[in-house]
């Protein structure tokens, strides 16, 4: 099996330029099946294991997609299908993100019900509702989740019980071909949202107040491909500036939106770490202690949960107590087991993680259970005593495009390699196919 080996005691130096954001890119691909008229051209776009998946969505559907060098056109203009198989669905839950777009465009839709996941249950009862209120009907057998609409969606009021973002997205991508006007309340306000609006307009759609809690979309006749750049990646520039600071290092972020940060720079101030905006990005500088925060996950403009995992590892590093309280996900602490591996010091109530350190970390042999909690296994490897060995590399791809690499240009001894788990032996992963050449994939 794959595992990235890092051997901890190196301070990172340097600089290190994010890449485009899986969660933007993901529902702007899945958004570019509604141009009838017209190729899309996506710019910025990651070479990550989650792209692969969406691009295999869309050429299932019958979608012409070509990616190379950070670029991906879409071609949708012929008949499309109307189905996702659950072998997309359940390596990726945003391959749901093509509901909208079908239903919108051709007024029906079957999707492999997206399963439970490492994180919690994760229902898509807000998507439906909103599918519902726009007069599609629902009905979920064998496994899918097929939705109808007799002729063309109708827009109306809808109020999400959640901020979700994925509904928030798959809402607004339905609302653009509907008869009338959607509004769509308690929306979502993350950044990702905005970028997916941003492409819709200039698709031609109408869509008034993304970023902010009520969402406002002008059905139109017809979109048509455009051209977007992809925003950058929030969450792999978070994770960064966690390697920088866990590490006592002095590392300059390139290619971020620092407002897309304010809530994990001021965290990260207040836990005594030195972030400076400079032209070319954010230059984040690791003090000799860090102090303790609480930190509670919300939606955004909150504490994002995508960086939960990573701060933990923060924490660890923290002298005096501090505690993570997770309200987004139910279930989202299954990487303290594999900290516990490390020497950390976590205990858990509910959904709270009380963490007491400084904790000296000792490199362990731990598996990655989703892609945050993997990056964070990585994040603690750094600082811990000795060499730490981390498996489960297929969710660390689906997030972050060269992560050993990257880090191993600020300093860091990483590597990747391939080695036979004597343990388990039928347990054997092919490496990964996405890494022969990103560029063709
Ligand atoms: C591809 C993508 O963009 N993924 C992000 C997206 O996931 P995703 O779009 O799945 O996250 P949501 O905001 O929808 O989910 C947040 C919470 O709402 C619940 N919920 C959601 C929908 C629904 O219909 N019913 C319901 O109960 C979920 O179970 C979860 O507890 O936002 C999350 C929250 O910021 C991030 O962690 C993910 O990285
Ligand atoms: C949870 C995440 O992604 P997804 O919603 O795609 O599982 C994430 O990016 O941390």
């Amino acid at each position: 099996m794959e595992k990235i080996i890092v051997r901890g005691g190196r301070r990172l130096n340097g600089s290190v330029k994010v890449d485009g954001a899986k969660n933007a890119v993901l529902p702007v691909i899945a958004a570019s099946i509604l141009a009838k008229k017209g190729k899309s051209n996506i710019d910025n776009v990651p070479a990550l294991a989650d792209v692969f998946t969406i691009n295999e969505v869309l050429r299932y559907l019958n979608a012409d997609v070509v990616f190379h060098n950070g670029q991906i056109t879409v071609d949708a203009q012929g008949a499309l299908h109307t189905k996702a198989p659950f072998k997309y669905v359940q390596k990726m839950r945003a391959s749901f993100l093509v509901m909208g777009p079908l239903l919108a465009r051709i007024g029906h839709a079957n999707i492999a019900l997206p399963g439970g996941c490492a994180i919690g249950s994760r229902p898509i009862d807000q998507h439906l509702k909103g599918f519902e209120a726009m007069g599609a009907k629902v009905e979920i057998g064998n496994g899918f989740i097929k939705a109808k609409v007799e002729e063309q969606l109708k827009g109306n009021r809808i109020y999400l019980d959640f901020p979700s973002v994925g509904a928030t997205e798959n809402i607004m991508m339905a609302a653009t071909l509907a008869r009338g006007t959607t509004v769509i309340e308690n929306a979502a306000k993350e950044p990702e949202i905005v970028c997916l609006a941003t492409y819709l307009n200039s698709m031609g759609a109408k869509v008034i107040g993304a970023g902010t809690g009520t969402v406002r979309i002008e059905g139109v006749e017809a979109l048509s491909g455009a051209d977007h750049t992809i925003i950058p990646d929030r969450i792999e520039a978070g994770t960064f500036m966690v390697a920088a600071a866990i590490t006592k290092g002095n590392v300059l972020i390139e290619n971020v939106v620092p407002e897309h940060l304010r809530p994990l720079i001021a965290k990260m101030k207040d836990m005594g770490v030195t972030i400076i905006e400079e032209k070319n990005g954010l230059r984040v500088i690791g003090p000799k202690k860090l102090k303790v925060v609480d930190i509670k996950t919300m939606p955004h403009p909150g504490f994002p949960t995508d960086m939960q995992a990573q701060m933990m590892t923060l924490l660890l590093c923290a002298e005096g107590t501090g505690v993570i309280t997770e309200t987004v996900f139910e279930n989202r602490y299954m990487h303290v087991e594999e900290f516990r591996r490390m020497n950390g010091d976590i205990k858990i109530q509910g959904n709270s993680a009380i963490i007491t350190g400084p904790n000296q970390l000792r490199g362990a042999e731990v598996a990655a259970t989703d892609l945050r909690a993997g990056a964070a296994l990585v994040l603690a490897g750094l600082v811990a005593d000795g060499t730490t060995r981390v498996t489960k590399l297929k969710h660390i791809d689906r997030g972050y495009v060269n992560f050993t690499e990257k880090l191993k240009s600020l300093g860091a001894d990483i590597e990747r390699i391939y080695e036979l788990d004597e343990r388990n032996l039928e347990n054997l992963e092919a490496p990964a196919p996405y890494k022969i050449n990103p560029n063709f994939a």
